[in-house]
């Protein structure tokens, strides 16, 4: 994978919306450049007092002159706002669309890991440090590069003025800027260093935050609050140190550099002072005025580029932590895509419809042949090898096997789920090289031993902002044997379900996960241990209606991969694939299995 460079992300960032950044770029120049115009004044009103000066003013000549600068100024301040805040909301919008879609694209059921800190695993509430702080410190970089952008142009115009004034003087500013640039490089391992610390010990502590609220009962059963707060209490002790370092590190860099400007504008500022008393000395009152002033120009513009490149250091970890939880190069954080926010003054663009089209013809499957599929979970020898199976178009297949046999980590890695180490997938005979994205709906839709559900209604939960109509949507709610469960809530589909479905019961639950997967008529239907929440008979119910969807619906004929232990669901099936430790004991049907199987 190539290396992340830092500037071309910068720039593919500024290359995303460019008129924006341009607009806003002009009004920062403003900005930056309006209170340059004083320091003319300045030269002309000192050079009129001693006669110098042809522009001649009244006194409130002169006050309209400067409150006129200064109103200038505050309107371009409040455009510049504007411009400044759509073009960092879009930024941030930009980078954390791009983890969101890395996110997604990734094998469902592979654990997170944080590539640059050793492949460590990051819990869910840990992602919250990539979204939040790393997406920021990108997004201040490329809006700190049109504001260094105005300080440059106006420095550069500030040095050929000086120079064309008194060049011996104007070059002594050059001395801070060596400075800087020293101690920036001797400085920049220590910076990235301390910066990455910080952001993983953030990490440490959204995690473990994550981790106790999603087990407060665990904790108190085992009365444990005691010693969970004590360990976090324990994290955000390193936490803190950690984060004191690296802020402490950026402000002694940050006031350093304006020291050293000061400074340095302190010794010019003598020398001038020195080279005036000399007898030919050519420097009036009124340039060692305009002299004074833009001299700050310059040498805020060193100690301004001196925080700029630090900054750049730092977005530099940023870059390499989130390419590394998606697993991309630096490149597929700053891709472009489109967003749909609010332009300003326009209306805010329509989202487009998810739409479920139906499969070509074909596309439907006929043959799903799965060869050698091997998976070893990391840093143990457990999972799957060489398992191989064949599924025909309308078959019943059931995976069976001893508990940690590998049957839920077989078809995760069909699926896509979980990638395959080694193993191929033909549909229909053509090879599947992508399954996380290949196996979704309308193709194939899976509905593991636990299913995820969502903290809001029924209808939300099934649709997933999918258009169907109301037919639809009972059909497949009756197919799941959930129309009775649904006759019992007073709020019907509207009724809120709770945060991951909490208000279901596990068979409710389940059957709610089985009408979002019907919803989508998908060709094929994978299902983990339906038995491990439904009693016999609702599971007999909800077979006996899966199995008379083709002739309700002659279009669509499902083929069933299932995971299951029950004997009526073996004995109904086509195919039976035993699994023991990882790998096939046998394929065949009910009667083939072995006697000591019951
Ligand atoms: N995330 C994981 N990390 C490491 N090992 C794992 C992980 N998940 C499962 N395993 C191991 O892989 C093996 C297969 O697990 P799997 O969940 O596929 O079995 P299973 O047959 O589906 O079990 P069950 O009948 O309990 O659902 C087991 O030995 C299990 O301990």
């Amino acid at each position: 994978m190539n290396p992340i460079s830092i500037w071309h992300s910068l720039w593919q960032l500024i290359r995303y919306n460019q008129r924006l950044y341009w607009a806003d770029t002009i009004l920062w120049l403003f900005i930056a450049g309006l209170p340059a115009l004083p320091g003319l004044i300045i030269r002309e009103f000192f050079n009129a007092l001693t006669n110098e000066s042809s522009f001649l003013l009244s006194i409130w000549g002169w006050i309209a002159l400067f409150l006129g600068i200064g109103l200038a100024r505050i309107v371009a301040i409040f455009t510049g706002c504007i411009t400044k805040t759509q073009h960092r909301f879009t930024m941030s919008s930009l980078i954390r669309h791009n983890l969101l879609m890395g996110l997604m694209n990734r094998p469902g059921a592979e654990p997170l890991t944080d590539r640059g800190n050793s492949d460590r695993s990051v819990s869910p509430g840990a992602i919250i440090s990539f979204f939040r702080d790393d997406a920021y410190q990108l997004e201040n970089n490329v809006v700190f590069t049109n504001e260094i952008f105005g300080e440059a142009v106006f420095a550069v115009g500030s040095l050929v003025l000086l120079l064309s004034i008194n060049a011996q003087i104007t070059l002594l500013v050059f001395l801070p800027l060596i400075l800087i640039i020293i101690i920036l490089q001797r400085i920049s391992d220590r910076l990235k260093l301390y910066r990455r610390a910080s952001r993983q010990a953030t990490q440490q502590v959204t995690s473990m935050v994550g981790e106790m609220f999603s087990a407060v009962q665990a904790i108190k059963v085992a009365n444990a609050e005691e010693s969970v707060l004590a360990r976090l209490r324990q994290t955000c002790d390193r936490r803190q140190q950690l984060m004191v370092r690296d802020r402490l590190l950026t402000a002694i860099l940050e006031s350093s550099f304006e020291n050293l400007v000061s400074i340095g504008t302190g010794v010019i500022l003598l020398f001038a002072a020195w080279l005036m008393r000399s007898p030919n000395d050519s420097l009036s009152v009124g340039d060692l005025a305009l002299f004074i002033y833009y001299l700050s120009y310059i040498t805020n513009f060193f100690a301004f580029g001196g925080e700029f490149l630090a900054q750049t250091k730092q977005s530099e970890v940023s870059l390499e932590r989130m390419a590394g939880l998606i697993d991309s190069e630096g490149s597929g954080i700053t891709a472009h895509h489109r967003l749909y926010l609010k332009p300003i003054a326009k209306q805010t663009p329509k989202l487009p419809r998810i739409q479920s089209l139906p499969l070509l013809e074909s596309d439907r499957l006929q043959d799903l042949l799965a060869l050698n599929l091997t998976y070893c979970y990391p840093g143990t020898n457990r999972g799957i090898t060489d398992v191989s199976l064949r599924l025909r178009r309308g078959s019943f297949t059931v995976i069976t096997g001893q508990v940690g046999s590998g049957k839920t980590t077989l078809l995760r890695v069909l699926m896509g789920l979980l990638p395959m180490q080694s193993g191929e997938i033909y549909w229909n005979g053509q090879k599947v090289n992508n399954p996380s994205q290949f196996f979704a709906p309308p193709r194939s839709a899976y509905t593991p031993q636990v299913p995820q559900l969502f903290s809001n209604t029924l209808r939300e939960n099934i649709l997933l902002g999918l258009e169907k109509s109301n037919e639809e949507l009972e059909m497949a709610i009756a197919l799941a044997v959930f129309d009775r469960d649904l006759a019992t809530m007073p709020n019907g589909l509207n009724t809120p379900i709770g945060v991951k479905g909490m208000r279901l019961s596990g068979g409710q639950l389940q059957r709610a996960a089985t009408a979002r997967m019907l919803i989508r008529q998908p060709d094929l239907l994978v299902f983990d241990d339906l038995s491990s929440a439904l009693d016999v008979e609702t599971e007999q119910k909800l077979w006996s209606r899966l199995f008379s969807i083709h002739s309700a619906n002659p279009n669509w004929t499902p083929t069933y991969l299932v995971v299951s232990h029950r004997r009526s669901v073996l004995d109904c099936s086509d195919r039976i694939i035993l699994l023991d430790r990882g790998r096939v004991e046998m394929t065949g049907t009910f009667d083939d299995l072995p006697s000591t199987y019951f």
